[in-house]
């Protein structure tokens, strides 16, 4: 079995696990399959690529429809992943320590002799998924807003250089909003830091649900956010910002409090460094700030 295709299937738009995993192309003996587990996980210190290599080998046991790893720093599921009517949970566990949950789904019954060889694999898996966990973890911390989960200020830096990139390279576009909360210091003022530290939850979750990608929203801290727009979305980047605007209006906490948000909209010109199209989008924030608050701005 290729690295190569494994990375492959673990793409978005890869066939479903379940044609993978009963295609011939897949079929290598048992033991074969067995033998090279433990290198091909210790290869990579990615949990969802160690997910879609543990999948591939446990198909080899049992055609699967999908397969999902319920850990405490969140749920994955292997490319393709569905739910299907015979199901098997596992714990993964390593020196008394639950790493995780797995649970397998396939249209055909988990006899014993299948959970016995599923365990077999589990085992092989234990080490490289504790290192996996492990480095998610410290991952997410480093990148990671800790009131919102949202993608912190580091994270935001990496995604902007990278889509500046993407758009030098395609010649397409790309273009951020940075919003900004509207009288959010009475909150904190008036009614507590927990009270504000709400509000700014209840932001993040009606600015996620807004936008299609949550991997292109972030939190500076404070009451500012800030949205990645890549080439698909920069010529809606004003709707996007208005329906922003719009939820944050309607939502709950912020009516209550008389909360809304501005927002300033940059769109990235050739050649233009990041630190640029962040000082456009800023100038047409404070534009939006000075023409009253509770709206949109271009830079
Ligand atoms: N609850 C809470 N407050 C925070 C946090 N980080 C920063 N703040 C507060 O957020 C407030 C942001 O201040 P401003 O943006 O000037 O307040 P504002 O009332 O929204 O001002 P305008 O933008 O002019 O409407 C400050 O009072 C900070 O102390 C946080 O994590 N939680």
């Amino acid at each position: 079995m290729s690295l190569c295709l494994l990375s492959e299937i673990s793409l978005p738009d890869a066939p479903s696990y379940a044609a993978v995993a009963t295609d011939e192309y897949w079929r290598a003996p048992h033991v074969q399959q067995h033998q090279s587990l433990l290198g091909q996980l210790q290869s990579t210190l990615d949990l969802r690529e160690q997910l879609q290599i543990f999948s591939m080998a446990a198909g080899n046991i049992l055609p699967l429809a999908g397969v999902h790893l319920q850990t405490a720093i969140g749920d994955f599921g292997a490319a393709g992943s569905s739910e299907a009517s015979h199901q098997h949970r596992s714990l993964l566990m390593l020196k008394e320590q639950c790493l995780a949950k797995l649970h397998y789904y396939s249209e055909q019954p988990f006899t014993p002799l299948i959970c016995t060889r599923l365990q077999a694999l589990e085992v092989e898996w234990l080490y490289s998924l504790r290192n996996a966990l492990v480095v998610t973890r410290l991952q997410q911390m480093a990148l990671k807003d800790t009131l919102t989960g949202l993608g912190n200020r580091r994270f935001f830096d990496d995604s902007l250089s990278k889509a500046i990139q993407l758009a030098n390279r395609n010649n397409s576009h790309c273009a951020i909003l940075l919003l900004d909360l509207d009288n959010f210091k009475q909150v904190n003022d008036l009614y507590g830091h927990a009270a504000g530290d709400e509000v700014l939850i209840a932001v993040a979750e009606a600015m996620h649900s807004t936008l299609r990608s949550t991997d292109s929203l972030f939190r500076f801290g404070g009451d500012e956010f800030a949205v990645v727009l890549s080439d698909d979305d920069v010529a809606s980047s004003e709707l996007i910002a208005r329906r922003l605007v719009k939820a944050i209006q309607r939502q709950h906490s912020c009516q209550q409090h008389q909360v809304t948000a501005s927002i300033g909209i940059a769109h990235w010109q050739k050649d233009q460094q990041p630190e640029a199209l962040f000082s456009a989008a800023d100038k047409a924030l404070y534009l939006a700030k000075e023409a009253g608050k509770n709206r949109v701005r271009q830079a």
